[in-house]
């Protein structure tokens, strides 16, 4: 059979381009500042009008530059962020995987992240190069929000101008290997630390109050994780609580740092579990690691540990090979998971976002 009916027939032989999408961050201490520009130029992160959100971007990109440098240095990466390699070992990884899961297809993976290189306007002219028959887009965030992965896909929709049907993945907030991999790491930990009291707090990126008023199912599918992980390890002490709070605005709450300090008042110990990232970054290696183990260490809360993102784990990385093939025999508007309901308010995908 010739190729072109052969992928026709799903039968292989189809170029199938799979696109991670990521937050990005700085390569070095000078791209500190042109980063965080984009990061609060973006409508998705301030939802001003363009003229006034990008004279605040500049003001508020100035005014933390110099102690975003000083965060970004504490890090083993260049005064840069890790996120880029990081993100680069899961592609590569994945790409193996989906190389035995569709043999007689080409697959290649590509990076696009959102606010610094590879910039999703770059990746998009690599994958229309590659010529592919198959788009997956597939975000780095198990769960949906609009401040990331909608604005990820919403930029890839007005920069792709290239071939083939383009499928998204929503989200996988249950996702088995994202779950399972989770409970395992909480539950060794757990094991070794039976003689004291201990508290599981499930930190998560916080966003601003007012987004999930107006619909941004995130926090729901926060909870959603949380208790899929909960399920799998019985009765345990925990909260979930959220990290990295800017600006002036109401945002989710508890913020960790109330959570630890209720631990230390309370007497337990702290796991700290970062439930909205999937691979080690400023937001794990310096506030969870670095000044959150400082006030854990002040309000008297011991142990602290923190467990590691799911990174390479073996059956994460099978999960997102599995939600690509589920996404490329799919027709209409179809969810991956049970964790992603279409009823979601703000999950706006058409699963199948584009004919060919
Ligand atoms: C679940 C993932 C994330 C959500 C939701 C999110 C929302 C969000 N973030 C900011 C502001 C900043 N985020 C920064 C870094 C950062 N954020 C995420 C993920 C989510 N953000 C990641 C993976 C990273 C790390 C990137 C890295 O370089 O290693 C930063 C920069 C660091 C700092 O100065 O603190 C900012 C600023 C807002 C305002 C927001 C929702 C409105
Ligand atoms: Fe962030
Ligand atoms: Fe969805």
């Amino acid at each position: 059979m010739a190729s072109a009916s052969l992928a026709e027939a799903g039968q292989g032989g189809r170029r199938i381009a799979v696109v991670l999408f990521n937050l990005g961050g700085p390569d070095d201490a000078a791209s500190v500042k042109p980063f965080l520009f984009n990061l609060f130029n973006d409508p998705a992160i301030i939802g001003l009008p363009g003229f006034l959100r990008t004279r605040l971007a500049k003001l508020i990109s100035s005014r933390r530059e110099t102690s975003a440098q000083a965060n970004y240095a504490m890090m083993d990466a260049g005064g840069g962020s890790p996120l880029l390699s990081e993100t680069r070992r899961q592609a590569s990884a994945l790409e193996a995987v989906l190389a035995s899961a569709l043999p007689g297809d080409e697959v290649q993976t590509f990076i696009a992240m959102r606010y610094w290189h590879p910039l999703t306007e770059e990746t998009a002219v690599d994958v229309a190069a590659f010529g592919p028959d198959e788009v997956v887009l597939l975000p780095l965030y198990p769960q949906f929000s609009t401040t990331t992965t909608q604005s990820s896909l919403k930029a890839w929709r007005e920069a792709y101008a290239g071939s083939g049907r383009s499928r998204a993945i929503c989200c996988y907030p249950q996702g088995g290997g994202w779950i399972e991999t989770q409970a395992e790491e909480i539950r060794s930990i757990l094991a070794e630390t039976r003689d004291r009291p201990i508290r599981i707090l499930f930190s998560a990126h916080g966003i601003p109050e007012k987004l999930v008023a107006k619909g941004d199912p995130y926090q729901e599918q926060i909870e959603t994780t949380v208790a899929a992980i909960v399920a799998r390890l019985g009765e345990v002490d925990h909260r979930i609580c959220y990290q990295s709070r800017v600006g002036p605005m109401k945002w989710l709450g508890p913020s960790t740092p109330e959570a630890i300090a209720e631990a230390g008042r309370d007497g337990v110990g702290a796991v700290v579990v970062p439930v909205a990232f999937v691979s080690e970054h400023i937001e794990t290696l310096v506030e969870l690691d670095i000044e959150y183990r400082h006030l854990a260490e002040r309000t008297g809360v011991a142990p602290y540990i923190r467990t590691p993102t799911v990174s390479l784990s073996e059956p994460f990385i099978a999960m997102l090979s599995d939600a690509v093939v589920a996404s490329l025999g799919r027709t209409g508007v179809a969810p991956y998971g049970p964790g992603c309901r279409a009823s979601w308010k703000a999950c706006p995908f058409q699963h199948q976002e584009r004919a060919a």
